[in-house]
This record gives structure tokens, sequence and C-alpha cells, in this order.
């Protein structure tokens, strides 16, 4: 893709095989502790991949969803209010504008659309519309794919931080069992006709989880690594997730791993185009441990914060309650935020 943007304000990504990780390869293991460490996000490359779903059918096929699920009535949608229909804004519409967006005294330029991972996995029943029953098998392949795709990372970054099996990044997240993670769809409006003002859409933010895998065909992200003052685009490439860090990897191994601040832009001089877009976020399931995991001091009993109550208080603070320990519950750092 070829855009009217200095080559410095793209982010070097580091790039890793799925199928390397897969195939157990040291050197991708390598680089992606190096990518955990140094930057919070990286490219995971699925051309060569052999796993039994085809990760691009999977990809083709929610980005088709997406579209008929925002293409419904707002009406239709509005019945299925996140902010209604459930806690923690695990399932429902998010309709454009309702948030903060990146710019001062600007709002958000999306709709979203959460389908929560249990609802899914027929952990529970959850409200949603007809529309998603017809697609229930193409949710569940690409929600268990990505789980998938995280155990071998977190196996990866579990070696790094010399963790017992007890205690491994997997025991928190396993595939059999109820977590809060989401598939998140969005929508990003387009500017209007001849408006070429710089915008924002998705404010400045970290992900609260352990990882997302994010999917999107068309540039807009960026990150600010620490310590950088300007905005980097992310290119999309062919058969290429984008993944990052959340903040509870960032706390598991006392800020050894990223988790990277990054948000939604329109490239430099042109306002917004339509985007969709879409990712997987993992979190912790609810009784997992939310304290550095030091395999010389690991958490024992119940004596500790949960992953449930953690998320909680995020959520707490970002709504404008007040904590002690703000900082460390929103990011995982004494100092940031
Ligand atoms: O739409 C994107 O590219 C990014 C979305 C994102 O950061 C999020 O949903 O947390
Ligand atoms: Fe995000």
């Amino acid at each position: 893709m070829k855009l009217d943007v200095p080559p410095s304000l793209f982010a070097p990504l580091k790039t890793i095989r799925l199928q390397g990780l897969r195939d157990g390869s040291l050197e991708e293991k390598r680089k992606l502790v190096a990518a955990a460490q140094e930057d919070g996000i990286f490219y995971l490359d699925f051309n060569d991949d052999l796993g039994e779903l085809k990760v691009s059918d999977l990809i083709e096929g929610i980005y088709n969803f997406s579209k008929s699920l925002f293409a419904l009535d707002l009406e239709e949608k509005m019945k299925y209010d996140v902010d209604k229909v459930g806690e923690l804004k695990l399932n429902g519409y998010k309709p454009i504008r309702r948030n903060i967006g990146g710019i001062k005294g600007q709002r958000d330029g999306f709709e979203s659309y959460a389908i929560p991972r249990n609802g899914i996995l027929a952990f529970n029943e959850f409200p949603h519309p007809p529309l998603l029953d017809t697609q229930m098998p193409l949710l569940q392949n690409f929600t268990l794919t990505c789980i998938d795709i995280a155990q071998h990372i977190f196996m990866a970054l579990s070696a790094e931080l010399d963790l017992p099996e007890s205690h491994s990044l997997a025991t928190f997240h396993r595939a059999d069992a109820p977590a809060p993670d989401i598939i998140r769809l969005l929508k990003y409006a387009p500017s209007g006709e001849g408006d070429s003002e710089f915008r924002v859409p998705q404010t400045p933010h970290t992900d609260l989880g352990s990882l997302t895998m994010l999917f999107a065909d068309s540039p807009g992200l960026q990150i600010r690594p620490d310590g950088c003052d300007e905005w980097l685009y992310i290119m999309p490439k062919e058969n290429h997730a984008l993944i990052n860090l959340g903040d509870a990897m960032s706390l598991w191994s006392g800020g050894l791993f990223r988790s990277v601040l990054h948000r939604v832009a329109s490239l430099p001089g042109k306002g917004m185009n339509e985007r969709y877009s879409f990712a997987f976020l993992m979190r912790p399931e609810n009784q997992a441990p939310m304290v550095p995991l030091n395999s010389d001091c690991l958490p024992e009993g119940e004596d500790f914060l949960t992953s449930e109550n953690w998320i909680k208080a995020k959520f707490g603070i970002l709504r404008g309650d007040t904590s002690k320990n703000k900082s460390r519950i929103l990011t995982g750092r004494d100092s940031a935020v």
C-alpha cells in the first residue's frame, strides 16, 4: 500500500511466524520475547500456517458478518446496548459518539459490538440479534483459533518468566473454562465529502486484558512507544494479524513485558475513511491472581486481588471512582497515567 506518510512515521515492528511458534522454533520464540519486552506489539504472520482452520477464511467471514451486523437499523442495534444488556461491557452495541474521542472536545468516531466468548462457547446464554445465530459456527471457530494461537504465545512468554506449569500464563486462560474474553467488531465512520481535517476517532488507551489479536485491512492504527513523543502508524499487511499485550501481561511480568499505548487516527492531512476492524480481546479468567508472578514467590491461597475485582476496579477508575492505588491498577505500573 503506497501512502503519503513520511517513513519516519511508521512503526518498525517485528514479525513472528505462527507456524514457527507451532513448530517450537527457538528463533521465533526469541523474537516473540524481544517484541513483548521492547514493543508490546508485533505482526503475526499466518501465511504458511498449517493449523486446522484457515485463518484467512475465518477473517473474511467475520468481515462479512460485521458489515451485515452494523448495517442493521440503529433501533435494532440499540436493543442490545452494551451499557444495558450486561455487566462490564461484555456484550452488545456501542453507538458512535458515546465516549470521548482522541481530540479534546470531540467524541469518539466509531460504532462497536462486543460478543462474549462465554456466550459463543455456550457457557451461558446472552441476548443477541437473530443475525448472530446464523454465524455461530464461524464465531466459534474464530474464537477457538484465537485461543489456540494465544496458547503458543503464552507458552513462550511463561518460559521467559520461568513460571512453573502450575502458574503458567496458559493456566489463567484455559480453553475449556469461562473467561471474560470478547470479540469486538468496530466500524469507523468516514469524514464528510471534502472534509480533510485530521481525526482521532479512538482515544489513546492500553488494552486491559492479556492479549489482543487485531485484524484490520486499512490503515489508522497508531502506537506511541514509551519514551517516544510521536504517534507512529502501523500498516496492515495481508495474512498478518497484529497482536498486542495488555495491562495484565505488564502486571504479571513486573513491567518486563510492555502494554503499548495505541489509538486510531486518520492519515496526516486527511479525514477518516470508512474503516472496519475487529479484535479478539483475551482476558484472564476471573480467579486469576493479579500480582507480579515471580517464580520464587508465587501467589497461593486466596489472599490476592483476583482478575474479576481488578477489572471491576479498572472500570470503576475509568468512571471516576477514587482509589488509593489508581495507577498500578490501571496499568500495572506505578508511574504511568
Ligand atoms: O480498530 C483498531 O484498529 C483498534 C481497536 C482497539 O484498539 C481496541 O478495540 O481496543
Ligand atoms: Fe485497543
